[in-house]
C-alpha cells in the first residue's frame, strides 16, 4: 500500500512530499512556539458524537491557531477509538496551512503524521525540562501510530539505550521494536507492564484506556511519567495514587484542566488542587516556572494536545519541503 503524503502543496506546483522528520529541531521549534507570546489559541471545539455503527462515540476537534503576520492554521481531527479494529489509526483528519497576511492556504498537511510527530515532540520537550537528564531507559505503553514517534521524539533528547514496548498483544508490541532497528538503544517486546515500571526512567503512555494501566504504587524516586493518551474527562491512564506521589505538570492549562480524566477526575475527587500543579508548557519553555527541581521527584506530565503545537509543526514541515524543493 502507498501511505498517504505528510503535505501536499497548494501555492506550489510539486506532486506529494513525505517528510522524515528531525525530531531535534522539531522540538526546538516547539519549544520556541510555546514561548512566542504573539501565537494565538482560542479554546478548541471538542465534540463527542454518537456512531451508530460501533459501541463507543466519536470525538471531532477543531482546532485553530494564528500567529498574525505570519500563518495561521485550522485542524480538523476526528477520533474514532475503534478504528484498531480496521487495521486504522483512531486518528483521521487534515491541517489547512494559512497565509495570515492574505490568507490564501500554503499547504494541506495529513492531520496523522502532523499529530503524531508534533505530539511526540511536545511530550519530549515535556522531558527536556521534567526527566533525569541521566535517563537511560524508557518504557513504552501502547503500540500504536504514537508509539514509535514516542520512542524517537523521547530517545532524541535523553542518553536512552533500553526501550521497552507493551502492547495488549506481544505482536504489536515485537512489531513496534522491529521497524526501530539500527538504533542506539535496544527494544524489547514485554508481557507486563508491572515487572518492568519499577525499573524504568521515563514512562510514556499512549493508549486508548479507558481506566488506568500506570498505577502510582508501583512508581520510584526520580521517574518521568508521560501521559499522552486520556482525552476524554471520563478515559484516565494512571491512577490517583500515581497523583499524589508526582509533581504534576501539563501541556496547558486551558485543555489540561477540563479535557483528560487523568487531571479532572482527581481534581473533582480532592486528590489534586489546581494550584497543585507546578507549571504547564507556556511557563517552562518562556522560563516563569521550573520543571524538575530534584534527582528524587516524580514527574507526571498529562498532554491533551494544542494547536500551537500543529501550526509549528506545520510550518516547520512547510519551510523544510521550501528549504528541500
Ligand atoms: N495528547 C495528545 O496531544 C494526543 C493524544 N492522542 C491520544 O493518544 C492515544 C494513542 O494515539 P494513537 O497511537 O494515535 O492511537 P492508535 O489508534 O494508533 O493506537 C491506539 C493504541 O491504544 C491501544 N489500546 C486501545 N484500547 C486499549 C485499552 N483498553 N487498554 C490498553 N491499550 C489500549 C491500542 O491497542 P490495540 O492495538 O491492542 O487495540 C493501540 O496500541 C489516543 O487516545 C489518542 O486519542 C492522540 C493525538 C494527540
Ligand atoms: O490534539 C490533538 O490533536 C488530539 N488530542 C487528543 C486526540 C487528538
Amino acid at each position: 500500500a502507498v501511505s498517504p503524503p505528510l503535505l501536499i502543496p497548494v501555492d506550489i506546483h510539486f506532486p506529494l512530499y513525505k517528510s522524515n522528520c528531525n525530531f531535534k529541531q522539531l522540538i526546538e521549534s516547539l519549544k520556541e512556539g510555546f514561548a512566542t507570546p504573539s501565537i494565538q489559541v482560542p479554546m478548541r471545539h471538542h465534540h463527542d458524537y454518537p456512531n451508530p455503527p460501533e459501541d463507543k462515540d466519536s470525538t471531532l476537534l477543531l482546532m485553530p491557531a494564528f500567529n498574525p503576520g505570519v500563518d495561521a492554521g485550522v485542524k480538523i481531527v476526528t477520533v474514532s477509538p475503534n478504528n484498531g479494529k480496521y487495521n486504522l489509526p483512531a486518528i483521521q483528519g487534515t491541517y489547512i496551512y494559512l497565509d495570515a497576511h492574505k490568507g490564501n492556504i500554503k499547504a494541506i498537511l495529513d492531520a496523522k503524521s502532523l499529530t503524531t510527530k508534533r505530539t511526540a515532540s511536545t511530550s519530549a520537550l515535556a522531558s527536556s525540562f521534567l526527566s533525569r537528564e541521566d535517563s537511560s531507559s524508557l518504557l513504552m505503553i501502547g503500540t500504536g501510530a504514537l508509539a514509535k514517534n514516542l520512542i524517537h521524539a523521547h530517545t532524541s533528547i535523553r542518553p536512552i539505550t533500553k526501550v521497552y514496548v507493551w502492547g495488549r498483544t506481544i505482536e504489536k508490541a515485537q512489531a513496534v521494536c522491529d521497524s526501530l532497528t539500527n538504533e542506539s538503544y535496544s527494544c524489547t517486546a514485554i508481557t507486563s507492564i508491572e515487572d518492568k515500571i519499577s525499573k524504568v526512567d521515563i514512562i510514556s503512555c499512549a493508549t486508548l484506556s479507558p481506566t488506568p494501566l500506570v498505577f502510582g504504587k508501583w512508581l520510584k524516586e526520580g521517574q518521568h511519567l508521560d501521559l499522552v493518551g486520556a482525552y476524554k474527562k471520563d478515559m484516565r491512564e494512571a491512577d490517583d495514587d500515581a497523583i499524589i506521589k508526582s509533581s504534576v505538570f501539563l501541556d496547558t492549562y486551558q485543555g489540561g484542566l477540563k479535557e483528560s480524566g487523568d487531571i479532572v477526575i482527581p481534581l473533582n475527587n480532592g486528590t489534586l488542587k489546581v494550584e497543585d500543579i507546578k507549571a504547564d508548557l507556556f511557563e517552562l519553555c518562556n522560563g516563569a516556572k521550573k520543571g524538575r527541581t530534584s534527582e528524587k521527584e516524580i514527574t507526571y506530565f498529562k498532554s491533551v494536545g494544542h494547536a500551537l503545537e500543529d501550526l509549528v509543526a506545520a510550518s516547520y514541515f512547510y519551510n523544510e519541503f521550501i528549504s528541500n524543493k
